[in-house]
């Protein structure tokens, strides 16, 4: 059976568990229920803290996880990333009272607060910088601050408000951009079926949400303009009308220039234009 480690709690579980539903996974019901066997599909969910997630996996205990990137850097698990999630995105970045810093390059000396020393003490090096210490502290770390812990913290930024609330202003570039990440660990059989398996549904669920489903009914004379428009993945489905010199045309289109396309084709002279959710779909 595949053992996968999936988050408990947190940023992360919301998304992963919808993701996993998506991809057909049977899930807890109660959030009390540590592990769930999924006998049809072959695989065992373990829920666990994100943060301990890297460590199973690249441990090899468990064969697959979901975590974010920023997790399994500061980890230095021996596990690495295999496909892309596309939710919990943010930045990992400095930040300090206005005017403390300008760049990584003036944080020599400084005390740093973050929850992710790992991260933070990489980039310090990568950079020659020597900090005075790195505090680490669980979490609202931004309060760390005020309270005189340390004179910069470091910790995930999405929208920024955390930090605006509290007057803050981010130092210098992101030190790197996170997040939700499927992991295996270094070394794996990559042909593994079973986790093939998986990934493909996963990538699967991916699709399903980025792409949608166009038909349209179009004169074999606009046919060509009509296909520069609506390539698809690999290749359109063209299908004779009853109507003479008519075909329907049926293609994937990426959800987030459906409408776009739409105006565009109904411009070459398409007709019946229809956009339909993918629901489900193996690439
Ligand atoms: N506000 C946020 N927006 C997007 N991703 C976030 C946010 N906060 C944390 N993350 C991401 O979630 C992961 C951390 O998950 P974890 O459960 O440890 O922390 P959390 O979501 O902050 O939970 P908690 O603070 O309740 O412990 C990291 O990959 C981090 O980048
Ligand atoms: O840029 P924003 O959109 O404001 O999001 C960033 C905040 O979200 C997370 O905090 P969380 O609520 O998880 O609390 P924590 O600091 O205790 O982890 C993170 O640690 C930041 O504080
Ligand atoms: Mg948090």
């Amino acid at each position: 059976m595949l053992r996968i480690a999936i988050p408990n709690k947190g940023s992360l579980s919301d998304s992963a568990a919808r993701m996993l539903h998506e991809a057909g996974y049977r899930l807890r019901t109660e959030s009390n229920e540590l592990v769930v066997v999924d006998e049809a599909n072959g695989v065992e969910f373990f829920y666990l803290r994100p943060r301990d997630i890297a460590t199973y996996v690249g441990s090899g205990q468990l064969d697959i996880g979901i975590t974010g990137r920023d997790l399994l850097l500061d980890s230095a698990a021996p596990a690495e990333e295999v496909l892309k999630l596309g939710f919990a995105r943010s930045t990992f970045r400095f930040a300090g009272v206005p005017g403390s810093a300008g760049s990584v390059n003036d944080l020599a000396g400084m005390t740093i607060a973050t929850s992710y020393p790992g991260v933070v003490a990489k980039h310090l090096a990568e950079h020659g910088v020597e900090a005075a210490g790195i505090v680490r502290l669980d979490g609202a770390v931004e309060t760390s601050l005020r309270l005189g812990v340390a004179q910069v913290i470091a910790d995930v930024v999405e929208t920024g408000a955390t930090l605006a609330h509290l007057g803050l202003e981010v130092i210098g570039e992101p030190i790197m951009h996170s997040e939700a990440i499927i992991i295996r660990p270094f070394g794996a059989d990559a042909s593994h079926p079973p986790a093939q398996r998986f990934l493909r549904r996963m990538q699967s669920v991916l699709v399903a949400r980025g792409y949608v489903m166009v038909d349209y009914d179009i004169a074999a004379r606009h046919l060509d303009k009509a296909m520069a428009l609506t390539p698809g993945l690999e290749s359109p489905t063209i299908s004779p009308l009853h109507r003479e010199g008519w075909s329907a045309v049926r293609s994937m289109v990426p959800a987030d220039k459906a409408h776009t396309v739409m105006d565009e084709l109904a411009a070459v002279g398409a007709r019946a234009i229809l956009a339909t959710r993918i629901h489900a779909c193996r690439i």
